[in-house]
């Protein structure tokens, strides 16, 4: 069954996970073209249609072109938590979408089943992972209430956003395509992905 189309929510921003050195691809993974335009953008304009404001986030602004509002990561940390708290530095009122530019078939209904099936109750929204019981954690809706324990967590040493949320109670869905867990990561990767595409 698909989902319906939610409209965009005021309390909901978004996030690119754009800020990895992407050092087994050898290039920035989110200038890589799959859906006509620049990954980063192409996953900044999904999430402007569900999104009151949305954001990419890197490790420095000079990065990233202005209009695509660049979100500096603030803590001292290699990791894409570094990207999540510094979102909720930004602002610990609303919830956070959350998108990393390795996952091509990111689209339209992946990010509609998360936001209708949400429940604010809990930590996060996300999909289970392929291995069908883990939290694939950069997919997800991370809700305001995160923001205190997330910070907590890294601040007794923390760095994975998998593990802060598997200690936490959490909404694990079923995606609604299993090809939105392919990641790209290397170049040979990226070449299979093209060829059978
Ligand atoms: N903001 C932010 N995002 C990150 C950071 N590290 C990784 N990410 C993002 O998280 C997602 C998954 O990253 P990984 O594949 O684990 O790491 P990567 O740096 O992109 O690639 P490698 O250098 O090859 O490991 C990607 O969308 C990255 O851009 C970070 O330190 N800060």
């Amino acid at each position: 069954m698909s989902d319906t189309i939610p409209e965009m929510n005021p309390a909901i921003y978004g996030l690119v996970l754009a800020g990895g050195r992407s050092s087994r691809m050898g290039r920035d993974k989110g200038l890589i073209v799959y859906n006509d335009k620049p990954q980063r953008e192409y996953i900044a304009d999904l999430l402007r249609k569900f999104c009151a404001q949305v954001y990419v986030s890197c490790k420095t602004r000079e990065y990233i072109p202005a209009e695509l509002n660049p979100l500096p990561d603030q803590f001292e940390l290699e990791s894409p938590l570094n990207g999540i708290l510094s979102a909720f530095r930004k602002n610990d009122t609303v919830a956070w979408l959350t998108v990393p530019v390795d996952m091509p078939y990111v689209d339209e209904a992946a990010l509609a089943c998360l936001l209708n099936h949400r429940d604010t109750n809990k930590m996060a929204t996300c999909f289970v992972d392929s291995d069908g019981k883990h939290p694939e954690p950069l997919l997800a809706l991370w809700e305001a209430r995160a923001a205190a324990p997330l910070k907590k967590y890294y601040e007794s040493g923390g760095i994975s956003p998998r593990e802060f949320l598997k200690q936490q109670n959490i909404l694990l869905l079923q995606p609604p395509d299993k090809r939105i867990y392919q990641n790209i990561n290397t170049p040979d990767e990226l070449n299979d992905f093209l060829n059978k595409s």
